[in-house]
């Protein structure tokens, strides 16, 4: 169980940007030491490389790990980062990377359900994973984190300054991107390759600007290539529960196209 649940944890990896069939980077956090010293995410300025430009493709950019520390993270954030890093020292939680380019090139998984691998290599050259396409601070900043064993997938976010929606607070439908998100990850962890055939949301409480919440996402359920989950925002503290979500992901069909 906990052997398919890595190889699943490494399968997600390629799909968030790592080069398929490529020798994982020296700073592989699925290596056994999982990512010692994470704490802070290095952006070496280059010469003729805006930082943090959302429309830079170097592939220094590209395949950064963008769920490390920044200095936009507030203390909240950095505290819960930290927590779920020693939670992730016995193993029984795994921090997962995350990179602007999902997909850098094919990736055994996905190009089957293209019927064009080409195109869809054309295609995809330029693709960024949305919730990683606005500038550091500015947009989505997250960290997640999986338990294998509770198929469970934890996501601390602090929505920044271009997610309003409501002055002041957090546009819903960003929110919505991070729910998706957060349960398309534990969705894929577990069965592999699937998408979000149905999302349910009920917002209950505004999230300020900038503050930083906690989701919580679960598998309830799996039928054949159905998989239920459900997932909260909480504050930090726990006392607010901002919004709860139901969702059914679908495992793709490997007989069926995507286009
Ligand atoms: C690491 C990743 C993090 C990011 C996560 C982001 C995830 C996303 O946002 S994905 C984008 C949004 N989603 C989409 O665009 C998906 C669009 N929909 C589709 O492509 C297809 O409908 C898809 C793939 C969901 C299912 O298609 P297909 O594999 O042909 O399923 P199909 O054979 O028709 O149905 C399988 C089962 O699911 C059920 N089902 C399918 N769609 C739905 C639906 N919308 N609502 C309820 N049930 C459904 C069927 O009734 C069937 O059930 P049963 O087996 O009991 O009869």
């Amino acid at each position: 169980m906990l052997r398919s649940c890595v190889s699943r944890l490494r399968t997600l990896a390629v799909q968030r940007g790592l080069p398929g069939g490529a020798p994982l980077p020296a700073k592989d956090p699925w290596s056994p030491r999982v990512n010692p010293g994470a704490g802070r995410r290095e952006r070496a300025a280059k010469p003729g490389c805006v930082r943090g430009d959302p429309r830079s493709f170097s592939s220094e950019v590209m395949h950064m790990d963008l769920s490390l520390p920044n200095p936009s993270w507030s203390e909240d954030m950095r505290l819960l980062f930290d927590q779920f890093m020693k939670k992730s020292e016995d193993g029984s939680w795994k921090h997962l990377p995350s990179y602007k380019s999902k997909f850098t090139q094919e990736t055994e998984d996905i190009k089957i359900y293209f019927p064009d691998a080409k195109l869809m290599k054309e295609k995809l050259s330029q693709a960024q994973l949305f919730p990683r396409s606005l500038e550091e601070g500015l947009g989505f900043e997250y960290a997640m984190f999986h338990n294998c064993v509770e198929d469970r997938t934890v996501c601390i976010f602090q929505g920044g300054p271009y997610l309003q929606g409501v002055p002041g607070f957090l546009h819903g439908g960003a929110i919505a991107t991070m729910i998706d998100a957060t349960l398309g990850t534990c969705a894929v962890v577990a069965i592999g390759v699937a998408m979000t055939a149905s999302l349910n949301i009920s917002f209950k409480r505004p999230i300020p600007l900038g503050s930083v919440v906690v989701i919580n996402s679960q598998v309830d359920k799996v039928e054949g290539r159905k998989l239920f989950l459900s997932c909260n925002i909480r504050s930090v503290d726990e006392k607010t529960v901002y919004s709860e979500a139901t969702s059914l992901f679908v495992k793709l069909d490997p007989k069926t196209r995507l286009t």
